[in-house]
């Protein structure tokens, strides 16, 4: 059983999504937004160090392999992995845009088992914009991009200011990364300009 509730459902009058026209071509990879990142960094061990391509439109594909460190039943993902990594996949479509926003709500259908081992291929798009309201929707698959539906979830993205970070974030963290001498990846991370 699935199914998304009315606030998942973009208004009437919401907008088609345009893709910026800096935005990473089709086919190209996005690279993490920041190093300590759960869900795209290097820097996290356990992490799901998920590489996310652009694809056409405002959409991407992206791919996780699950590791023993992600299980919650004996040799299955945990399901808060799995909605962590259509998390992550959903919020690399603001690249993208080039908005900054965040998850305001997150809703996950949880379709088959996955087991330890099985790469997660998932397909995320943005559907509609609506003022600072972004809905965008994923899937994950089993084993191949054209294999079953293990998870699909809907999201609404809300746009923030750089200030969002600044205000709740920790200041080392916010620092290591102004210091970072990756000149994109901090654009990406602090100067994002719709
Ligand atoms: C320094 C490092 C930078 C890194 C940058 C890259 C980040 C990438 C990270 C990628 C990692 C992966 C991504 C992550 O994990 S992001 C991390 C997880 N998410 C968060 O931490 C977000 C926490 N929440 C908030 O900060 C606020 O609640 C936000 C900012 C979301 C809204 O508070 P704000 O005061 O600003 O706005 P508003 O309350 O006036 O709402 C505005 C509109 O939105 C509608 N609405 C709001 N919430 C909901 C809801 N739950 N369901 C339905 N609708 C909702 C609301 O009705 C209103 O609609 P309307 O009345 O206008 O019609």
């Amino acid at each position: 059983m699935s199914g998304t509730s009315a606030a998942l459902t973009p208004p009437a009058d919401a907008q088609t999504p345009v893709r910026h026209p800096d935005a990473p071509a089709p086919g190209e990879l996005l690279g993490a937004h920041y190093e300590q990142c759960f869900g795209c960094g290097g820097g996290q061990p356990h992490g799901l160090h998920l590489e996310a391509r652009a694809a056409d439109g405002v959409a991407l594909t992206a791919e996780f392999t699950v590791q023993p460190a992600h299980q919650g039943a004996p040799g299955l993902a945990h399901g808060g992995v799995l909605a962590a990594a259509l998390d992550e996949a959903l919020g690399s479509l603001n690249w993208l845009l080039r908005t900054i926003a965040v998850t305001g709500r997150l809703e996950t259908d949880f379709l088959l088992p996955v087991p330890v081992g099985t790469t997660l291929h998932l397909e995320a798009e943005v559907t509609a914009v609506a003022g600072r309201k972004i809905y965008a929707v994923a899937t994950g698959r089993v084993g191949a991009p054209d294999g079953p539906v293990a998870v699909r979830a809907d999201a609404l993205f809300v746009e923030v200011k750089v200030d969002h970070f600044v205000e709740h974030g920790r200041p080392a963290e916010i620092q290591a990364v102004m210091d970072d001498p990756d000149q994109l990846r901090r654009v990406r991370a602090l100067e994002v300009n719709p």
